[in-house]
C-alpha cells in the first residue's frame, strides 16, 4: 500500500524502515502542512506534533484518505475528529499506544483495577518515564491507563498530574535521556504493594502497531481503536 507518512521524526523514521521490510511505499513524508497531495497514499499515517494532529487528521478524513494517528496531547478534540470522520464517512483510528504489549498492559490494568476496587486500604499511583524531547507529559499511554482505572474502580473519578488527593489517581511524570516509554502502575497499602509494569526496549512496537492499523484499515470506514484491530480484550 501507499503510505503517507505525516511527521517525519523518530516515529515516522521507524515507520519507513518496517513499512518497507513488508513491502510498502513510502509515497509521502512531511515534517509541516504544506506542499504535499495527501490523495497520492492509500493510507496516512500520522506521528507529528500535538499542534498539528488535529488538522492532519482532518486534512486526510476531507480527502477520502483513511488515517492512524498516534499523535499524543491533542486529545481536547478527538470528538471533533469523530464527527468529522462521521460526516466524510472516512476512516480513522487513534491510539495513545501501538504496541501489542501496551495494548495487553491496558487490558491487565483494568483487570487488575477491578479487583483491586474491592480493597479500599491500596492506593494507586502511576508513573511514566519517558526521553527528554517529549513535548506532552502525561504520556497518552498514561492517560489511557488512569481512563482504564477510572472505568474499573470505584474509588476514582479523575487523574492529576503530580497532585494526590481524595478519588484522584495521581501521574507523576518523569524525562530521562533517550528512555523509549515505561509505565508503572502501583497500588500501596500500609504492608505491601504491587506493581505492573511496561517497559519499551525501543520504537519498533510501536511502528509495528501502526502499520498493522494501517492494514487493517484501507477497507473499512468508521472509527476504530487498536482493540479493534488486533481483537483483544
Ligand atoms: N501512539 C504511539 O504508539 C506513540 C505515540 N508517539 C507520539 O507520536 C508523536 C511523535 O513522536 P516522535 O516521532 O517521537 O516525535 P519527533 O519529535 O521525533 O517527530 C515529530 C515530527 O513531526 C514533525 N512535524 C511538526 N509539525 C508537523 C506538521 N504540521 N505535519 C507533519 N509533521 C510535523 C516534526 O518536524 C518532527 O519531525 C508524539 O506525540 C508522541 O507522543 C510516539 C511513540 C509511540
Ligand atoms: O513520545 C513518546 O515517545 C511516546 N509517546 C506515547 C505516549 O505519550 O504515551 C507512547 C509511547 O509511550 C512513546
Amino acid at each position: 500500500m501507499k503510505i503517507a507518512l505525516l511527521g517525519y521524526g523518530k516515529m515516522g523514521k521507524t515507520i519507513e524502515e518496517i513499512a518497507i521490510q513488508r513491502g510498502h511505499e513510502i509515497v509521502i513524508k512531511t515534517s509541516d502542512e504544506d506542499g504535499y497531495d495527501i490523495t497520492l497514499a492509500d493510507v496516512a499515517i500520522d506521528f507529528s506534533v500535538p499542534k498539528a494532529a488535529f488538522f492532519n487528521i482532518v486534512n486526510c478524513l476531507k480527502h477520502g484518505v483513511p488515517v492512524i494517528s498516534g499523535t499524543t496531547g491533542w486529545l481536547d478534540n478527538y470528538e471533533n475528529a469523530v464527527n468529522i470522520c462521521m460526516e466524510e464517512n472516512g476512516a480513522f483510528i487513534y491510539a495513545s499506544n501501538f504496541s501489542l504489549g501496551v495494548n495487553i498492559f491496558f487490558e491487565l490494568n483494568k483487570q487488575l483495577a477491578k479487583m483491586m476496587s474491592q480493597l479500599k486500604q491500596y492506593n494507586v499511583t502511576i508513573e511514566e518515564i519517558h526521553h527528554t524531547q517529549k513535548l506532552d507529559a502525561p504520556s497518552g499511554t498514561a492517560i489511557t491507563l488512569a481512563e482504564g482505572i477510572i472505568s474499573e474502580h470505584t474509588a476514582y473519578s479523575k487523574w492529576l498530574l503530580n497532585e494526590s488527593k481524595e478519588q484522584v489517581i495521581p501521574i507523576t511524570a518523569k524525562r530521562i535521556d533517550s528512555v523509549p516509554g515505561t509505565h508503572i502502575i502501583d497500588y500501596t497499602s500500609k504492608t505491601d504493594s504491587i506493581q505492573i509494569t511496561h517497559t519499551a526496549h525501543n520504537r519498533q512496537g510501536f511502528a509495528l502497531g501502526a502499520i498493522v492499523a494501517a492494514e487493517w484499515i484501507l477497507d473499512k470506514k468508521g472509527v476504530y481503536t487498536m482493540k479493534d484491530v488486533l481483537n483483544i480484550g
